[in-house]
């Protein structure tokens, strides 16, 4: 559904190259720290950033030539969009309805009463958690088959980000041709809800893996500087000085259980794996 191919942004000293693609019928995560470019690769699909370089397909067309009835199938979330404040969820359903003839307000109307958001009361009021639901709710009742959400729970609990992850599960249920791309610095979101992660880091994608294998083989091998010298460094990733020794990445971590039973395997979380990728050297 989209084909990111080499795109280059540089903003002073922040330079960004990234390919990466988003298949019809998935959930693709984008992963990073503060500042890796995360938002810039979503503004730039979203044709809001001139690239110095690469292109970019949606649907099988460049990005830049999209038609009006292509735009009405993408929805999407910006961390940084806010609402005009004066509005209520009320005064939104009705502004929606009649500026964009596909918007569902009774789906929309549905959610709200769902998930409990205040009808009367003004957008401005609500907490950050709240906003963000409200900001997904209108993404959602657009019938769009690609939903670009950069950072949907930002800001809301555990309880709420389990809720929005729900409707999205819901949303992709409906129907197997849609498409999500998310952001999210909290790995455990993506972690249960993704079927492919792609790391980003300075700009760069340092990693791209399906979920159940980046769960399944990935591991962090602790071990003796001896050890260390002693293993076959074919399937390791990284390494990270410690007092024992090391700390290694790899991507097979059932290949060093069965033949290194000496050295201490531990499956990697998404944060460790995403800890030893950026803070180890490579091997
Ligand atoms: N309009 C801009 N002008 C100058 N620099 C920019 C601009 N937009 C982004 N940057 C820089 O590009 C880099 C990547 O920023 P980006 O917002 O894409 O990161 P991010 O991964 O989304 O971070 P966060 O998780 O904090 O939102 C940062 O160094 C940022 O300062």
């Amino acid at each position: 559904m989209i084909k990111v191919n080499q795109i280059e942004k540089n903003y002073g000293k922040f330079h960004l190259n990234c390919t990466m693609e988003v298949p019809d019928g998935c959930v693709t995560g984008l992963i990073g720290e503060n500042g890796a470019g995360k938002s810039t690769v979503f503004k730039a699909i979203e044709n809001l950033i001139f690239l110095d370089g690469g292109s970019i397909e949606v649907f099988g067309k460049p990005h830049t030539e999209l038609n009006a009835k292509d735009r009405e199938q993408i929805a999407i979330v910006l961390s940084d969009a806010t609402f005009s404040n004066v509005y209520t969820i009320k005064d939104v359903a009705r502004i929606m309805g009649s500026v964009y003839p596909d918007f569902d307000k009774k789906k929309f109307m549905g959610l709200v009463e769902r998930f409990r958001l205040p009808k009367n009361q003004k957008v401005k009021e609500f907490s950050t958690g709240m906003k963000a639901k409200l900001k997904l709710f209108l993404a959602l009742c657009h019938k769009a088959r690609l939903l670009i959400l950069d950072e949907p729970t930002a800001g809301m609990d555990v309880v709420a980000r389990d809720e929005v992850l729900t409707l999205l599960r819901e949303y992709m249920e409906e129907d197997e041709h849609r498409s999500i791309l998310i952001s999210s610095h909290i790995s455990g979101d993506l972690e249960g809800f993704c079927d492919e992660i792609y790391m980003i880091h300075e700009g760069k994608i340092i990693l791209h893996e399906d979920t159940d294998q980046l769960l399944g083989t990935y591991g962090v091998l602790k071990m003796t500087e001896e050890q260390y010298r002693k293993i076959d460094h074919s399937h390791l990733l990284r390494r990270r000085k410690e007092i024992y020794g090391y700390s290694c990445l790899t991507d097979e971590i059932h290949y060093y259980a069965e033949n290194y039973p000496g050295i201490t395997v531990e499956k990697g979380s998404i944060d460790e794996i995403i800890m030893l990728m950026v803070k180890g050297e490579a091997v």
